[in-house]
């Protein structure tokens, strides 16, 4: 069993973490003076022309970065805050404690593992992560771990907050297409939702290693808490941009099924976890996923003479074959999708 978290601290980084020199992130531009979308839901508490006002924010930000931040989005801040807790209580956890969970197997409900399950590269990612079903509960908590204490009471109110807000951010999103507000609320979304819980431990040297390959999520919209430490980066024109962290704020992003159904409006943008060395950082990323037998296409609605669709009609099984084979690179698995 190969975790990061069961090190005591790294003095330096083992040479296989250690990409190569062309490959590393200290390389790239980072675009520290653009100003990433950060959008106000007001608690929920807002007249129709607020709610108007809302949704063009949030058009525009999908529009052009694919990606922006919520605040004031109705879940209690201890939510958050106890997720946040248990999850970084699950890592810290001994050995022996956590090697049950261990796993390759992706069709299990609950697993811990490292680095990546797309990693077909040499170098490992300096990351640890738990990758599970949350959703419907009742069909899965039993595989949820006991330990630590709360965390099937505190992961179960998580996913029910944070899908309701899901389901809102959606209806939004319909409306701001101009489409029935409940678009999306059938089989687009009523897959089971997994989260990722990544954890990654400080690392002596980040300008080495990176924490997540790029990628584009491989579903229909993504809600993260990234707690209060930085590492996430979203693409930007010809370089990324640091998502920096705002207090229970939740970073949204929109994944390929959403690029696909709206022909290319509504972007899916890369983005990318990078190290630090200095604290720990736990990310947790809520998927809301389409149903394995949904059909996607670009909508009818929103496709006439002079925005013929993009992509073909595809069953949601058939990306997520592709996505694996492609090893999550955004163009490859696009390639299998494109209309030429
Ligand atoms: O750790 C992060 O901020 C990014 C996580 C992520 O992109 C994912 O889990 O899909
Ligand atoms: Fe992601």
């Amino acid at each position: 069993m190969e975790l990061l978290s069961n090190q005591p601290m790294y003095q330096t980084v083992p040479e296989k973490y250690i990409f190569p020199p062309e490959k590393r992130v200290v390389n790239d531009i980072i675009l520290h003076s653009v100003n990433f979308p950060v959008i106000d839901l007001r608690g929920g508490r807002v007249d129709a022309e607020g709610w108007c006002e809302i949704i063009g924010e949030i058009m525009k930000a999908g529009k052009e970065f694919g990606f922006f931040q919520v605040i004031n989005h109705g879940i209690p801040e201890k939510t958050i805050s106890d997720m946040l807790q248990v999850c970084d209580e699950f890592f810290k956890m001994p050995a022996e404690e956590k090697a049950q969970y261990y796993s390759d197997d992706l069709s299990k409900p609950f697993l811990l593992n490292s680095s990546t399950t797309y990693d077909k590269g040499e170098t490992r990612y300096w990351r640890d992560y738990l990758r599970l079903v949350c959703y419907p509960i009742e069909e899965v908590i039993d595989a949820w771990p006991e330990k630590p204490e709360n965390f099937r009471a505190v992961l179960s109110e998580y996913t029910l907050q944070v899908r309701e807000l899901s389901s809102k951010l959606l209806k939004l999103i319909a409306q701001g297409l101009g489409l029935d507000k409940d678009y999306f609320g059938g089989d687009f979304s009523t897959g089971k939702t997994q989260m990722n819980i990544n954890h990654y431990p400080p690392c002596p040297d980040p300008s080495l290693t990176m924490g997540l390959m790029p990628h584009c999520d491989r579903h229909l919209i993504t809600l993260l808490a990234q707690g209060t430490v930085s590492g996430l980066q979203a693409r930007y024109m010809e370089g990324w941009i640091n998502v920096e962290p705002i207090p229970n704020a939740f970073v949204i992003n929109f994944g390929h099924q959403l690029e696909i159904i709206t022909n290319g409006l509504l972007k899916s943008v890369e983005h990318r976890a990078v190290t630090n060395s200095a604290i720990a950082r736990t990310s947790i990323a809520t998927l809301i996923i389409p149903k394995t037998d949904c059909l996607i296409a670009p909508a009818k609605e929103l496709l006439n003479e002079n925005n013929p669709p993009k992509y073909k009609e595809f069953i949601f099984s058939e990306f997520i074959k592709a996505y694996s084979a492609a090893s999550a690179s955004r163009e490859d698995v696009l390639e299998f999708f494109k209309l030429s």
